[in-house]
């Protein structure tokens, strides 16, 4: 898995890590060719494969989660009643929501790992690019900088650039949340809606994600970074996302059903959107786009009906509160 050309700016002072990635998705299989590019040393699980999850965990010293949405619970129960090394760093790269608790990926690992550190990987990374070795850039955070500081160093290299963050719950909402502004985006380009429309659908979608976040918890400022205006951009405009390419053929007359038959991998916004509505109205928060997506995958609008509740909604300030002196 190593590549000479690729190299790790700080490879000299690096401590090799043993690397367990737990997925052999996209994007887990992206991932770990990323650190193995470093010399760590890395081995992908998959539940099809036949290597024991529990021999790989013993000496693991960072345990990476990889896995969609609706495995994070099972798999973290498995990992719990192997043996693992106190000091074992947990990173999720999960971009979801639980149904059942609402829950993000980090909020799983914390719950059934209380003691040890859990660090979110997310940013702009369609893994169709990182794997032709494309520059691209993500963070990881943690509420323990060391050990994201850790994580950092066995993913950077000279295509990969990653900045730690303090804010995990920020960072992981971003790359969450923008799955449902990206199947709308989907529908925009699917619709020919043009340029204009994407941008303010882009930046609307925005505000969503941030009123949402900075109820649960986050930053605002971590929503204007790299995992979160940054991915929003990325997954947005590329044909490569699947939320993306959802919605684009959510517009062009296929059925839901039709199209997650087709699609390569997981559109972890179909699940996302729902859990969304469900906080967003036990918490009165308004999030008109995310709602007409909403109401678009449970078939009870079609793509133009759905935009147009978004256009003749009641006019209003741009700013929730204008008075505040961040604007957002
Ligand atoms: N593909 C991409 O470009 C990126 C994906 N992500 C996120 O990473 C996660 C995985 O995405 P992909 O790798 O693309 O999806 P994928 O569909 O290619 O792979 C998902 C993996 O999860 C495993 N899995 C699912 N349920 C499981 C269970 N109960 N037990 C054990 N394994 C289980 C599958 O076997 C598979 O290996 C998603 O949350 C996605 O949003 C994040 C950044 C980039
Ligand atoms: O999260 C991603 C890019 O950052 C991948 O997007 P999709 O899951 O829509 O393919």
């Amino acid at each position: 898995m190593t590549n000479s050309k690729i190299q790790n700016p700080k490879s000299k002072i690096q401590n090799l890590k043993s690397v367990v990635i737990l997925g052999a998705g996209a994007w887990g299989t992206a991932l770990a060719k990323l650190a193995a590019i470093n010399g760590n040393q890395v081995h992908l699980w998959s539940r099809q494969g036949s290597q024991s999850l529990v021999s790989l965990l013993e000496n693991a010293h960072i345990v990476l989660s990889a896995i969609s949405m609706q495995g994070v619970r099972d798999v973290a129960s498995v990992v719990q009643s192997s043996p693992v090394s106190p000091e074992t760093i947990f990173v999720t790269a999960t971009k979801g929501l639980e149904t059942k608790t609402t829950y993000t990926p980090s909020q799983i690992w914390q719950e059934i790992f209380p003691n040890h550190p859990v660090v979110v990987l997310s940013g702009p990374n369609l893994s169709q690019e990182i794997v032709r070795e494309l520059p691209a850039a993500t963070v990881v955070a943690s509420k323990n900088i060391n050990a994201a500081q850790s994580v950092q160093l066995v993913f950077s290299s000279s295509r990969f650039r990653v900045y730690t963050n303090p804010d995990p719950v920020g960072v992981e909402l971003g790359g969450t949340l923008k799955n449902v502004i990206a199947i709308a985006a989907g529908v925009c380009d699917g619709l020919n809606l043009g340029t204009n429309a994407k941008a303010a659908l882009v930046t609307r979608g925005l505000t969503e994600i941030v009123r949402i976040g900075k109820n649960l918890g986050a930053k605002t400022e971590t929503f204007y970074g790299l995992s979160g205006l940054g991915d929003l951009l990325a997954t947005c405009n590329s044909p490569l996302s699947r939320n993306y390419q959802l919605g684009y053929q959510l517009a062009h007359g296929k059925t839901l059903k039709e199209i997650l038959a087709g699609l390569p991998g997981i559109a972890e916004g179909v699940n996302t959107c729902r859990v969304l509505m469900e906080i967003a109205q036990q918490r009165s928060i308004a999030i008109p786009i995310s709602e007409q997506v909403y109401q678009l995958l449970e078939g009870e609008v079609t793509p133009q009906q759905a935009l147009d509740q978004l256009m003749l909604r009641d006019i209003k300030p741009e700013f929730d509160d204008f008075s505040t002196e961040q604007m957002w």
